[in-house]
């Protein structure tokens, strides 16, 4: 059986066995020996990298590339011994020879089949170069060819951008004459259904051109006011003054708008928002004007309905709550910046609800808006008076400077609110409670004071209704005070209680009375005596001065005539007091005449007491009324001069007799250097303008001999008398006969 070795020698294909470790060839068969052409001796005694010109690395990625290719074979280059290299494909195999691994390498000669491809590629090549030297060749000829193209292409693309920029500028211009076009439709279109009237006029203010709601609101058609200056309709706060405020805005900002009364063509004046604006050209010069205005007579009345009810009390129509805090409080801001009080009085009615109760409520709001008026009409158009609701009412006075106002208005609001109402034809009898806090001492915010306001009348409802109670105690037990004393003064003069005292007035000269001045005074069971100081003012308040003051003259009058009886030497004469309400309250001319006649005292026996308060007013009235009281013969003398507000002015002008020194200024003239130098400065003054000085309130001998060196002519006080009862006037009289 043949052997692997004769198997190995005799096969016609090259075949080597190579140790892997070095690569020496351990063994060479004759086919190898004929292809390498070395002898096997030669062969055996090589190694393969002597063989194969591949480098290692080569090898290496021979080796991997078969792996991933899936190849049994590697493909080298094998030198042979004539030099001649020859692509090969070597197929491995490992097999162990006795213990020692060999690889089994057998070689196929490659290099035909790779000659046969190289000479292909070879004429591709060729080819491939003849080509490109013939493109060469063309690409030269064509570039002249390709340049006048590109020339001319470059021309045509000019043309074609030129030819769209045309295109484009004239479709633009298209677009914009559209638009142009489109813009005045509409702007006709608004012109025309604008709710708005237009109305442009030149420079000269005539009309050009109306739209149809101008008519609509004007009543004029476009033919009536064509041409027609723009102010041929305009009425009420259209004068000169009005047009050329709107010119100055026109001229100055381009632009005015506002409210203007205009008359429509049937005559009925309307409001219109008027908004004007200046037209100019191009050239900003002035084109005319374009006038829109709108008819808002209904939204101004609306408007003042929505205020109304949201401000006003709907039934009574006072002030609400939120109106009257408003109010209120910009009464205290003015009060704390004037240094002054505000006075907020809290009303509620007394038993209203028997009213609505009985009568019903058609009743009970008949009773309310009277009760509203009569508040109302009591009150100043400063004061706010509001209804909270209900038979609440409040009234805020603002800028007291004198607290004794509050109460006179409290005690006019409870007389009023307590006559009867006539509420169709059922008379209704209710009366009122009110509380009172003034600000700042009863609180320095409306809630405090409104809530002291409230807890007040509930205090004056505990005390018994018909009567009002002040937050603020020492006030309360004054206005208390006063208003029992107001209500007794009421009946002082039916039930007798007022009287007169007479104080003799001595001539400092002969130190004989040269007169006597009568003074009220007032004695109540209850109260006991009340100073004139005291209830002259309230008298004044309640309007009693007027019957008080013809009492006191009346009787008077009677008592001076009495003492003429005794002693028809003394002619005493009698000064009595006027207040000046009853200048504004009476004709006091008459009733000074008819008193003068009744009683049938001389006039000259009788000298009028007014106050510096009713000349400052500087009245033609007072001093027609002063003058014709001169001309009946009485003479007139000012109280408490000095007090007030001295003024050689009205000294001068009214027809003044005597000036009565207060006694303020007379009762220091010892200790006081300025009293001494007023007083010495009155009776100079007086000296000058010929009028006789009485110095009041004497009680000292030292003020008589200071008054004396200063040529004071009449002196009254306590040094003489007090005022004495008309017995005992009487009997002072005869002591000095
Ligand atoms: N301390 C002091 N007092 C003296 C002295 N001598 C007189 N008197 C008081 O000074 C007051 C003088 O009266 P008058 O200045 O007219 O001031 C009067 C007058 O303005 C007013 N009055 C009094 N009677 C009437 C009246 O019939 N009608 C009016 N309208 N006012 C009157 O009331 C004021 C006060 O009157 P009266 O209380 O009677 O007070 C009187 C008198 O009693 C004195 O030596 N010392």
């Amino acid at each position: 059986t043949p052997t692997f070795w004769d198997f190995f020698n005799k096969h016609n294909s090259v075949m080597l066995l190579i140790n892997p470790r070095n690569g020496h060839i351990e063994y060479a068969n004759n086919a190898a020996s004929q292809f390498y052409g070395y002898n096997q001796k030669q062969l055996q005694s090589m190694t393969i990298q002597q063989i194969n010109t591949l480098t290692s690395k080569q090898v290496s990625d021979e080796r991997k590339l078969a792996e991933k290719e899936g190849r049994n074979f590697f493909i080298f280059r094998h030198q042979l011994a004539d030099d001649s290299i020859k692509t090969v494909e070597v197929y491995s195999v490992p097999l162990n020879f006795n213990g020692t691994t060999l690889l089994y390498s057998i070689i196929r000669d490659i290099s035909k089949e790779r000659g046969l491809e190289q000479d292909l590629w070879y004429y591709q090549t060729q080819l491939e170069k003849m080509v490109e030297v013939q493109t060469k060749e063309i690409k030269k000829q064509s570039k002249l060819i390709v340049y006048i193209l590109s020339a001319a292409v470059f021309m045509l693309l000019i043309l074609i951008f030129v030819l769209i920029l045309i295109l484009r500028n004239v479709n633009r211009a298209k677009e914009k004459a559209l638009e142009n076009e489109k813009q005045l439709r509409l702007a006709a279109a608004v012109f025309e259904t604008a709710c708005e009237a237009v109305m442009i006029t030149n420079i000269n203010h005539k009309i050009v051109k109306v739209n149809k709601s101008f008519t609509d609101i004007t009543g004029y058609l476009e033919e009536d006011v064509i041409d027609k200056d723009v102010r041929f309709y305009q009425t009420r706060n259209q004068d000169e003054s009005y047009f050329k405020l709107i010119s100055e805005a026109l001229q100055a900002q381009g632009s005015w708008q506002g409210e203007v009364w205009n008359r429509r063509k049937g005559g009925e004046e309307y409001l219109q928002w008027l908004a004007i604006s200046t037209m100019k050209d191009s050239n900003e010069a002035l084109e005319g004007y374009v006038c829109l205005f709108s008819d808002i007579t209904l939204r101004k009345e609306n408007e003042a309905k929505i205020w109304n009810q949201a401000n006003f009390d709907s039934l009574t129509g006072l002030a609400n709550r939120d109106l009257f805090i408003e109010h209120f409080s910009r009464g205290i801001e003015r009060a704390q910046r004037n240094d002054k009080h505000v006075a907020l009085l809290f009303i509620d009615l007394d038993r209203f609800k028997n009213v609505n109760d009985t009568l019903g409520h058609v009743a009970g709001d008949l009773l309310l808006q009277q009760a509203a008026n009569r508040i109302k009409s009591n009150q100043r158009k400063s004061d706010t008076v509001a209804r909270f609701g209900g038979d609440e009412f409040a009234v805020v006075l603002p800028e007291i400077t004198d607290l004794h106002h509050i109460e006179s208005v409290v005690n006019k609001l409870l007389e009023s609110l307590a006559k009867p109402y006539d509420l169709e034809g059922s008379d209704a009898f209710i009366s009122a409670s009110i509380g009172v806090t003034i600000y700042p001492q009863d609180g320095k915010d409306i809630q405090t004071l409104l809530r002291n306001a409230d807890s007040a009348m509930y205090r004056a409802k505990e005390k018994g209704r018909n009567g009002c109670y002040f937050f603020t105690q020492a006030m309360d037990i004054e206005a208390q005070r006063r208003r029992t004393l107001e209500q007794a003064l009421h009946q002082a003069l039916d039930n007798k209680e007022l009287s007169l005292s007479f104080q003799p007035i001595i001539d400092l000269k002969t130190g004989e009375i040269a007169s006597c001045e009568a003074l009220v005074r007032w004695c109540n069971p209850i109260h006991g005596t009340i100073s004139p100081e005291e209830f002259i003012p309230l008298a004044e308040d309640v309007g009693l001065i007027v019957p008080i003051g013809e009492w006191v003259l009346k009787k008077a009058c009677l008592a001076a005539m009495c003492w003429s009886e005794i002693d028809k030497l003394i002619h005493t004469s009698i000064s009595v007091n006027l207040s000046s309400y009853q200048f504004k309250k009476q004709n006091i001319v008459d009733l000074v005449n008819k008193n003068l006649v009744e009683s049938g005292l001389p006039s000259k026996r009788l000298t009028l007491e007014i106050t510096e308060g009713l000349l400052v007013n500087d009245d033609e009235n007072t001093l027609s009324q002063l003058q014709q009281l001169r001309g009946l013969g009485v003479s007139l003398s000012i109280d408490d001069f000095g007090t007030g507000y001295s003024s050689l002015s009205y000294l001068k002008k009214f027809p003044i007799n005597y000036l009565k020194i207060d006694r303020a200024f007379v009762t220091d003239l010892a200790e006081n250097k300025e009293d001494r130098a007023l007083v010495e400065g009155i009776l100079s003054m007086a000296n000058s303008l010929q009028l006789h000085v009485v110095a009041e309130g004497v009680e000292t001998k030292e003020q008589v001999a200071f008054l004396k060196s200063k040529n004071c002519a009449y002196v009254q006080g306590y040094l003489y008398s007090k005022p004495l009862s008309e017995i005992a006037f009487k009997q002072f009289l005869e002591s000095k006969k």
